[in-house]
């Protein structure tokens, strides 16, 4: 059976990247993807916006919705305290151990549990089942026209509070225009547009924050 793309990032990372050396993860990854396969990583110019806004979190709980091959995951838990944790939501099964052998590679798999499934039956599960009080910081990465329901039911399940901070990839490119009418004139949010470029690509696209006002 031939090997599936994300099967042959894994296979680079895990000859390139150094054991326990989470940027050269990133680096391995953000290169494979730049030269030989174009994947949809948030990527290296994103990924600085990423970083950005986790620091600003500096998140004890994290969420994550499309945890793919594990990129992004990496990314925000190599930015962790030692307390801290991130929750990565993946519905496609055949990324689900691609991402945990990437997040293992970065020496990372005590900050990130994965979880398997839709986020609209994840999230109402996160206090009962994974004992989540609310969450700092989420990542919305996931089926764009999921951003704006699943937010809602965010809200809906007490999983904010006041400072929580969501951050959205892909509001240019392929676009969350509910989402950003859900999060923009809303009384509830205060936003914040980070034009940038698609991931590997000249073509632009755009990340928006929202922070949760209560
Ligand atoms: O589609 C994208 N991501 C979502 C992938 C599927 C998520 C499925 N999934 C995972 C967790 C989960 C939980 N609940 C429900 C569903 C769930 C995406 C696409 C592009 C892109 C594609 C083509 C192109 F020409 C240009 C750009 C770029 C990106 O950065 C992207 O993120
Ligand atoms: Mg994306």
């Amino acid at each position: 059976m031939d090997q599936s793309k994300e099967q042959r990032i894994l296979n680079s990372v895990s000859y390139n990247a150094i054991k326990g050396d989470a940027e050269s993860v990133l680096d391995c990854i953000d290169k494979y993807c730049s030269q030989k396969e174009w994947a949809m990583n948030v990527g290296d110019e994103k990924g600085l916006i990423l970083d950005k806004i986790v620091k600003e979190a500096d998140p004890t709980v994290a969420l994550e919705l499309g945890t793919y091959c594990g990129y992004s995951a990496v990314r925000i838990a190599r930015l962790l305290k030692p307390s801290a944790h991130l929750f990565s939501i993946e519905f496609n099964a055949e990324f689900v151990p691609i991402a945990k052998e990437i997040i293992e590679i970065a020496g990372l798999e005590d900050k990130v549990t994965i979880l398997e499934g839709h986020a609209q039956d994840i999230i109402p599960q996160l206090k009962t089942k994974y004992n989540v009080d609310t969450l700092d910081f989420v990542f919305l990465d996931h089926w764009k026209d999921r951003y704006a329901p699943d937010t809602i039911l965010l809200e809906q399940y007490g999983l904010l509070r006041k400072g929580s901070i969501l951050l959205a990839d892909n509001i240019g490119f392929p676009g969350a225009p509910d989402f950003l009418k859900h999060v923009r004139n809303n009384e509830h949010y205060e936003c914040t547009h980070y034009p940038s470029h698609l991931e590997y690509m000249k073509a632009p696209d755009a990340m928006e924050k929202a922070v949760y006002l209560g």
